[in-house]
């Protein structure tokens, strides 16, 4: 029995457990849980989810995992521990943790402390121990939820061990003081003694097994029955008084094997005391004699732990190897128990239904956005084909532009502009002018082009207050005309603000389906934390 290796708590940062938290949630009705889905759980972008997972899958608070269908994060029994110790830490219930001191086919059990360094027992159960460790083994063979099964049977099993501890404690029954639960994490008072199996001797036997017997009728007279009630879960102090742990199987007396339950418990001690003090008396009580003054079994019933969760648990308890759940699916799909269908195989099935509602939607959205996409690059192809068209038009139609004519016609003056506008390829007035003139070094040339530059400012500005601009020039020279062009932007202009509002209307939906989807998710693990 070692020490739980809780250091790396106090590198992990805000994030890290809001990611872990996501997972835990995700883990609800996922086997495991899509980047994705923890990224929109968490509300952290992937990028930043994916750094975080990484460091959690460092530290083996969660695992990657390779299913059929897609890949994801599973919660580990490291990360669930840390996930309760935090959430306990943060209520300043536990300070520390130390060695173990116990463990437990479905429990193990440390040393803790409070944050004023007071001794506590930390119990963390493991209910669905065994199927976690088969987990993969068994995968192909389960195919879904049994993931999520450990963590609902160990959170069940913590669950009714608090209210069992607290109803018990208020009653004036000897047991550790409950001091909190979070998730599988049970806290309460650390009892210093001696289980009575490593007990060899005592004072007075005959006294220690009336007070036993009277333990077992007392709470059969408040209703219920420990159903586990041997030297195991019994601590003996100094002083030789008695304490009772661990009530993983207590039942109300009204149920079908109370008697057999309470007869099991009286044996139980019968003959521990036979075996190892040689004891044995003639007296013993009988479950038809008890008398019942109390109503222990119903108050617990009100008090949050559920007929359901109970119903779960004991099915649990009474399969042994937790993993009823998974086997109740598989005898359905045998269809050897068809008419038997028990609540939490219902719910398995709106969880499937929900799951396969889930993928097909996805499916559906891929579609549509890959449909989308074809239309965009559509839209856009025609555009620019378009665009080509008309480029290449008009700079045909511009190369034949008869600029002398243009002249006459417009009654444009050309004498402003030097030689090389006005015969823009500049061929003419190469050979016309200056046919010595071979060499032209690369000063002259830019003092050239910015004069040209120049010129061409002084003409535009100067044919714009005349009142003849470009446009005259343009509109005698193109195939389209001027109001053409204006339908065309203005076609343009409102075909794009169609597709703006289009593309923000559907980012909208999608971001307020996510986001209740997500509340939904949340609000229905709100009684977790
Ligand atoms: N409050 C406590 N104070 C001190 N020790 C405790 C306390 N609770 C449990 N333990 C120790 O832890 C051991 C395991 O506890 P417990 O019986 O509750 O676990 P379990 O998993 O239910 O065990 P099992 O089902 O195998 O009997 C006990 O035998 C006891 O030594």
């Amino acid at each position: 029995m070692g020490r739980m290796n809780v250091s790396m708590m106090r590198y992990l940062e805000g994030d890290h457990f809001r990611v872990l938290i996501a997972v835990e949630m995700g883990m609800k009705n996922h086997e495991v849980v899509p980047l994705a889905l923890v990224s929109s759980i968490a509300g952290i972008h992937r990028g930043g989810v994916l750094r975080t997972l990484n460091d959690l899958c460092k530290h083996q608070l969660v695992a990657f995992e390779r299913s059929k269908k897609f890949d994801g994060y599973r919660l580990t029994i490291r990360g669930y521990d840390y996930l309760a110790l935090r959430a306990l830490c943060s209520r300043e219930v536990v300070g520390s943790v130390g060695n173990q001191i116990g463990i437990g086919k479905e429990s193990d059990v440390y040393v803790g402390g409070d944050p004023d360094l007071n001794d506590l027992c930390l119990k963390f159960h493991r209910l669905g121990r065994t199927s976690f460790r088969k987990i993969k083994e068994k995968r192909d063979y389960h195919k879904k939820r049994k993931s999520a099964s450990w963590l609902y049977l160990s959170r069940l099993a913590a669950a009714k061990e608090f209210a069992f501890l607290k109803a018990l404690q208020e009653r004036g029954f000897p047991v550790p003081k409950a001091v909190d639960v979070c998730r599988h994490l049970v806290v309460m008072q650390l009892v210093v003694g001696q289980t009575l199996c490593n007990v060899n001797h005592v004072e007075d036997p005959a006294a220690l097994y009336d007070r036993l017997m009277a333990l077992i009728v007392k709470l059969a007279r408040h209703g219920v029955i420990h159903g586990d009630f041997n030297e195991f879960n019994l601590i003996m102090l100094e002083d030789e008084r008695i304490v009772m742990i661990d009530f993983p199987q207590m039942v109300s007396i009204d149920h079908p094997n109370a008697e057999f339950y309470f007869d099991r418990d009286v044996t139980c001690v019968r003959t521990f005391f036979k075996r190892r003090f040689d004891y044995e008396s003639e007296d013993w009580p009988k479950f038809d004699e008890i008398e019942r003054k109390g109503n222990m079994d119903v108050l617990l019933e009100a008090s949050g732990f559920t007929k359901k969760m109970a119903l779960d648990l004991n099915k649990a308890y009474d399969d042994g190897n937790f993993l009823a759940h998974c086997e109740q699916e598989l005898r359905n799909e045998s269809g050897e128990k068809e008419g038997e269908e028990s609540d939490s195989d219902s719910e398995e099935e709106d969880l499937k239904a929900i799951h396969e509602e889930e993928e097909e939607e996805k499916d559906h959205e891929e579609v549509k956005a890959q449909v989308q996409a074809v239309k965009q690059q559509k839209i856009v192809l025609s555009q620019s084909t378009r665009f080509n068209d008309w480029l290449s038009d008009a700079t045909n139609l511009l190369e034949n532009v008869d600029l002398k004519a243009l002249k006459t016609e417009e009654g444009y003056d050309d004498s402003d502009l030097p030689e090389k506008i006005t015969h823009p390829h500049g061929v003419v007035a190469a050979s016309d002018s200056s046919e010595n003139e071979d060499e032209e070094d690369e000063e002259e040339e830019e003092e050239d082009h910015v004069a040209v530059e120049e010129q061409v400012a002084k003409v535009v500005k100067k044919k714009r207050q005349a009142g003849v601009g470009a446009r005259s020039v343009a509109s005698s020279a193109a195939t389209f005309t001027a109001e053409e062009i204006k339908r065309k932007l203005a076609l343009d202009r409102k075909r794009n603000k169609e597709k703006i509002r289009l593309k923000v209307k559907g980012k909208q939906s999608a971001v307020s389906r996510n986001r209740k989807d997500n509340k939904n998710v949340i609000s229905e693990y709100a009684g977790w934390i």
